[in-house]
């Protein structure tokens, strides 16, 4: 714990400091990675794997940059339209791996919540980024340190673990694996407070802080729904107004996406057999199975579709 707090204390000469990104996957985080990354002064890359899908992803950026746009720039139309077009301008969509990465200083891997698929990934980007490229994952449950395992610069990886919405959420938690040298974890650090977030140190446990508290809460309320002791509607209300929170358990697993929250729980599962925090949650799991992934796909615990709005 010393070590953790004594390396944030130094701080990078500017010639060192993180300019460059590139952002793999540009879904709900990767797109909205790239547009913090992009108005804080960055230049960034975001890949994915169609044009079409990158197509959507800045959609999103640009809706989402014309929400802060607005309230930043409240009395003032054509600095919320310069602050549009600014942060546009600093990102560049692209489905080519290896020209994304061939002079980045740091790599975000935000592609769906799978070791398989990330192993594949970074076997890749290992081979493409040059040496002093840093690697990080935004895995919400995977451990950074199994990530890190197929490429040859665990002392140049770590973790980096933005929230949902990312342009409106203020934390980042920022993760170590026992290889990751003092370097890099101070320029992570050192590139979250550059981009605006309040870092927290976190060594590579399940879930890190925030979803080693909220992954259980969130299927505890699925278990009590399953139960039938009270209704979603319910449920949501009471925290809501009960507990303080912005959304309720429901509103939220919607929001996240419930494919990434079944990955989530049935991942820990199989490698905590004997934890019954851990325990798949049948109703989740059918959900899935029957596409209801929440708002991304119309609908989940709550109905999304424009007819029923
Ligand atoms: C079982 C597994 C589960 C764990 C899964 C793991 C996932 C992870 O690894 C980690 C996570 O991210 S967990 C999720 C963390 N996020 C939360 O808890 C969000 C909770 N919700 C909120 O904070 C607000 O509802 C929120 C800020 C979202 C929206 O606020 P409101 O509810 O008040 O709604 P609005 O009135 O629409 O918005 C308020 C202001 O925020 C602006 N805004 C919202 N979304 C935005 C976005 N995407 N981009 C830009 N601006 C945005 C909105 O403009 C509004 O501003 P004002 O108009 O000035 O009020
Ligand atoms: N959804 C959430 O609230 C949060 C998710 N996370 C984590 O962030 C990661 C991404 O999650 P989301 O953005 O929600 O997923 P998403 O499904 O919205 O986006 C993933 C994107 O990655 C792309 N992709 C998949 N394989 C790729 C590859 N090989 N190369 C390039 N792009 C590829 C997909 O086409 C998709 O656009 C996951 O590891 C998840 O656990 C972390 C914090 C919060």
């Amino acid at each position: 714990m010393a070590q953790l707090t004594q390396v944030s204390r130094f701080s990078t000469s500017a010639a060192n400091m993180i300019k460059k990104i590139t952002v793999i996957g540009g879904g709900l985080m990767g797109s909205g990675i790239a547009q913090v990354a992009a108005t804080t002064g960055h230049k960034v890359t975001m890949v994915d794997t169609s044009e079409d899908i990158l197509q959507k992803s800045v959609k999103s950026i640009q809706a989402s940059l014309a929400r802060v746009g607005k309230k930043k720039f409240a009395n003032d139309e054509a600095a919320g339209k310069k602050f549009l077009e600014d942060a546009l301008s600093h990102i560049k969509p692209t489905v080519n791996i290896k020209e994304a990465v061939k002079d980045t200083d740091l790599v975000i891997e935000a592609i769906v919540e799978n070791m398989d698929v990330k192993h594949k990934l970074f076997r890749e980007l290992d081979q493409a980024a040059p040496q002093h490229t840093i690697f990080a994952s935004n895995t919400s449950s995977l451990p950074i340190g199994k990530i890190a395992e197929v490429t040859s610069r665990k002392d140049r990886f770590g973790g980096l673990h933005f929230f949902n919405p990312v342009p409106m959420m203020k934390l980042l938690e920022v993760i170590r694996i026992p290889e990751t040298s003092d370097e890099t974890y101070k320029k992570l650090l050192e590139f979250g407070k550059a981009m605006g977030k309040h870092t927290v140190e976190c060594k590579d446990t399940p879930g890190f802080i925030v979803n080693r508290l909220l992954v259980p809460y969130m299927m505890e309320a699925t278990r009590m729904l399953e139960r039938g002791d009270a209704s979603a509607q319910d449920i949501d209300s009471a925290m809501k107004l009960g507990a303080g929170y912005p959304m309720g358990p429901f509103e939220l697993a919607d929001y996240v996406g419930l494919d990434t929250c079944m990955f989530i729980i049935d991942g820990w599962h199989k490698d905590y057999p004997e934890n019954p925090l851990f325990k798949p949650v049948p109703l989740l799991q059918k959900m899935v199975a029957d596409g209801k992934l929440g708002r991304k796909s119309g609908e989940g615990f709550f109905n999304y579709k424009k007819s029923s709005m």
